[in-house]
């Protein structure tokens, strides 16, 4: 009888992406992009601009649907946007966008559990409970439940939006951009809880993020995106000094030109 190879077990991937292709008229947006993450999980994704990265983020939420190739998460193919399982995968992904998207005709506890009053699985007082539960997660005093989003500060609107995001206690959380416009020290913290709620919950999560350093240091994956494809993809501990130097100089724009580039790989295979 023939034996397996080998008996370490193989972690089951929460997310493949084979293939994508996404066009808008003459732009490839996305061009081939490959993905493995396995269910709790951290990925940054990193990339010049028009890289494609926001639009990855826009099909695996279901804003856009594939041209080509085909995403799964967690078995259920929701490829297209009218794919039969996307109802069910709206209510388990929780998304910050870019611009937050607050709403200032709301107050910040309705914008944090706007989802669930519209759905009418909370009634208001539940959903105010729910949101300043959320506000203590997310490091904002009880207060500034009742505020308009126009009354904060940046980095407290990307703290709201967070809330938002992780509202529905979702199983995959995707984050453009969280700590873009903020400092240093604000950034980092914002990483950090990041990093707390995805291990607290269990979460999977994929951010986008302009920052070698927190891609590095706070996420487990990397992917590095360039003219809709994938350019290096791997286990952050693997990148070595000449690629991560490449990469931090292609971010600044210095690029000295095409290197060829190989995938990271991991041992189970899940992400490579
Ligand atoms: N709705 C759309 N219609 C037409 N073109 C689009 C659309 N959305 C994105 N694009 C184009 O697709 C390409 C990739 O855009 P994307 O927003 O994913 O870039 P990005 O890597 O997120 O860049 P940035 O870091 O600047 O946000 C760009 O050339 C962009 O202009």
């Amino acid at each position: 009888m023939t034996q397996p190879a080998s008996t370490a077990p193989i972690t089951p991937s929460f997310i493949t992406v084979d293939g994508l292709t996404k066009q808008f008229g003459t732009t490839v947006a996305l061009d081939g992009v490959d993905l493995r993450l396995a269910k709790g999980e951290t990925l940054a994704i990193i990339g010049p601009s028009a890289a494609g990265k926001s639009v990855l983020m826009k099909c695996l939420v279901g804003i856009y649907g594939a041209d080509r190739g085909s995403i799964i998460l967690d078995g259920d193919d929701v490829s297209k946007p009218n794919a039969d399982k996307r109802p069910e995968w709206a209510s388990k992904i929780g998304m910050l966008f870019q611009q937050n998207a607050l709403f200032d005709s709301l107050t910040v506890w309705e914008n944090i559990c706007f989802r669930q009053i519209e759905l009418g699985t909370m009634n208001r007082s539940q959903a105010k409970a729910h949101a300043i539960d959320l506000l203590g997660h997310v490091g904002l005093a009880e207060e500034s439940a009742t505020l308009s989003p126009s009354d904060l500060s940046g980095g407290m609107q990307k703290r709201v939006g967070i809330a938002r995001a992780i509202s529905s206690d979702p199983a995959l959380l995707l984050l453009d951009n969280p700590t873009a416009g903020l400092d240093p020290v604000l950034s980092n913290h914002i990483e950090l809880m990041i990093t707390k709620i995805a291990e607290q919950r269990g979460t999977t999560v994929i951010s986008i993020t302009n920052d070698m350093q927190i891609a590095r240091h706070r996420y487990q994956n990397l992917m590095m995106m360039h003219n809709g494809k994938v350019y290096w993809s791997g286990p952050t501990g693997t990148i070595d000094d000449a690629h991560n130097d490449h990469l931090t100089q292609m971010l600044k724009g210095s690029s000295h030109g095409p290197i060829t580039m190989r995938a990271g790989k991991r041992d189970d295979g899940v992400y490579a």
